[in-house]
């Protein structure tokens, strides 16, 4: 599996670098064909947006930077924030996958970090931060594992239902949560640095947000931004597939009530390729890619190299 996903991020590299290489799988989806047979009350995925527009300039934080916020997203999430710990509730799925995804990030931020996977605190006197950390399911988990977690969103009512619950368990009461944006963050971190050095984290996260910003490239250049030289950047998503429509939307929200009307939206979803690329200018290197599959069988998820609906992808930032 390992081999197959390094051959696939071998095209996707090379793709981002506008060779016409396939990797057949990722590309078999592509988002040019004609939308999916599906029942008359799911609305048609609307045609895919342009290929993501990035500035050429990568100073880092610039003091203008424009807001990857998109209220409409904001207000859906703030709408529902009581519920974050009900895991049977509208973020069902996200409680689903947290095993699966924590075991992705153990298994490539132990290898980063020269830490033993076995090791019940293998994060021990590392500083991470968890960007959209909504209620903490993941930020939680990050600090019983040892990791120093700060845990920024930019709704309020998710960061108030985070402290509360954070608060029942002193393991991860250490929790930092900040009301703020990736941008608003990386600009603070990067002003105060100029008093204060090592103020950026180790590991940035951020599962499940880049499709809810209005601005990926900007999204990813701000993630960069937090990121210490030699540091990681973890960020899961959705791939703008004919299958992630039917799965994600179709699926998930019309036909199994698992996440609200109206969670997603296709256009806003991003390719391997895409997220390759506009991680790439933002001086993050791809390193490794994983899928996540539900097997409706067993009612189990999995890590798999198939990354054609969901999937998770773990990079670097280069040292100085
Ligand atoms: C689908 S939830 C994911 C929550 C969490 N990362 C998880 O996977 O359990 C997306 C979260 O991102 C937050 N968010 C969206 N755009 C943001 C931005 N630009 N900066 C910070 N948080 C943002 C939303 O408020 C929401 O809580
Ligand atoms: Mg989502």
């Amino acid at each position: 599996m390992a081999s197959k996903l390094l051959i696939q991020l071998r095209a996707l590299s090379a793709a981002a670098n506008g060779h016409r290489v396939l990797a057949r799988r990722v590309f078999s989806d592509s988002p040019s064909l004609s939308p999916p047979e599906v029942s008359s009350t799911p609305p048609p995925p609307p045609p895919p947006p342009p290929p993501p527009q990035i500035s050429q300039s990568e100073s880092g934080v610039k003091s203008s930077a424009p807001s990857s916020l998109d209220q409409n997203e904001l207000a859906k999430f703030s709408s529902i924030a009581e519920t974050w710990w009900d895991s049977e509730g509208p973020f069902k799925p996200l409680h689903a996958i947290n095993p699966i995804r924590l075991s992705f990030i153990r298994s490539t931020l132990c290898r980063h970090f020269g830490r033993d996977p076995n090791s019940a605190r293998p994060f021990q006197g590392l500083k991470f931060v968890d960007v959209g950390c909504g209620g903490g399911i993941l930020s939680e988990p990050l600090a019983r594992m040892g990791a120093t977690v700060t845990g920024v969103d930019a709704v309020e009512k998710n960061i108030k239902i985070a402290r509360l619950h954070a608060d029942l368990d002193p393991l991860t009461s250490t929790i930092e949560y900040c009301c703020t944006t990736a941008e608003a963050y990386a600009i603070l971190l990067w002003t105060e640095k100029m008093v204060e050095e090592h103020k950026s984290f180790d590991a940035v996260i951020s599962l499940e947000v880049i499709e809810h910003v209005a601005n990926p490239a900007e999204f990813c250049k701000s993630l960069a931004a937090l990121t210490v030289p030699n540091g990681a950047t973890v960020i899961s998503t959705i791939n703008r597939s004919m299958r992630a429509y039917a799965a994600t939307i179709v699926i998930a929200e019309y036909l199994l009530r698992w996440l609200p009307i109206g969670t997603h939206q296709w256009s806003s979803f991003i390719t391997p390729e895409e997220l390759v690329l506009i991680l790439r200018r933002a001086s993050v290197s791809v390193e490794e890619m994983a899928g996540f599959v539900y097997d409706p069988l067993t009612g189990k998820w999995s890590l798999s190299d198939d990354i054609s609906v969901n999937y998770i992808t773990y990079g670097t930032k280069p040292a100085l």
